[in-house]
């Protein structure tokens, strides 16, 4: 479960400080699969960001699955993030010299053993269907390819939550929708907690649930900039 408590975060914009979000109190449940929307520059991308300890709070607190994530040092928050949390974003940060298949095996466990993590990468390439593609580089693979790719490199270590910033920005309506019914899916079928940020209303009604960033951002609206 997460559970943010009074947290407040502002920018430096000019010599002042910019308030950006604050949210007293909300919570998602284990497993959730959430939509969440809102105009631009309204800190969809912050919030992510906090959960995932990239950023920390000014003030408040933030819990991930029983960790005080507020409290940590940076480098438990390094710990925290590649040990609990897969993140997914919209141009896929993959590294381009390495092929699909090598791009998943760095972030495999290191406790696992070799055939153990054989297994399962197979598993996971077969499963989105990305196979006869996975000893390709990013360059010689479709934005969709390379999503799915990126995928499966957050979602193989089953982190118990999931980040993913616009997941299907980058694509094709047609590619958005399969890949966002694939994480959705892969969330479902592995009870993993699934937040994604999307513009995409028609894309955020295919979630259980739909969140929009400013029934728990208490802040006034702020257009983009
Ligand atoms: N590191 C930073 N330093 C200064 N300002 C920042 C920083 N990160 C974000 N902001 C500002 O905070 C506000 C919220 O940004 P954020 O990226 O969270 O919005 P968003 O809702 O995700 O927007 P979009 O939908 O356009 O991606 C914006 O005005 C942005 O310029």
């Amino acid at each position: 479960m997460i559970a943010i408590k009074g947290v407040t975060k502002s920018f430096a914009m000019h010599g002042k400080s910019l308030p950006i979000l604050s949210v007293s109190d909300w919570q998602v449940e284990q497993g959730e699969r959430i939509a969440l929307t809102g105009p631009s520059g309204s800190g969809k991308s912050t919030l992510l960001h906090l959960l995932s300890g990239v950023m920390t709070p000014d003030q408040g607190e933030i819990w991930v699955h029983g960790l005080p994530i507020h409290q940590l040092s940076e480098s438990k928050r390094d710990r925290y993030r590649a040990e609990h949390v897969g993140y997914i974003f919209q141009d896929f940060h993959l590294i381009s010299s390495l092929t699909a298949r090598q791009n998943v095996e760095l972030i495999v466990p290191h406790n696992w053993t070799k055939k153990q993590a054989k297994v399962q990468v197979d598993d996971w390439f077969e499963r989105v269907g990305l196979q006869d593609r996975q000893h390709h580089r990013p360059a010689e693979l479709s934005r969709g390819q390379q999503q799915r790719a990126a995928i499966i490199r957050a979602i193989i270590a089953k982190p118990q939550l999931i980040l993913a910033d616009e997941p299907t920005g980058s694509l094709d309506w047609e590619t958005a929708g399969d890949i966002m019914s694939l994480l959705l899916e892969i969330c479902e079928a592995e009870k993993l907690t699934l937040l994604t940020v999307t513009h995409d209303l028609h894309l955020a009604d295919m979630y259980p649930k739909r969140v929009h960033i400013q029934e728990i951002n208490e802040l006034p609206r702020r257009e983009a900039g």
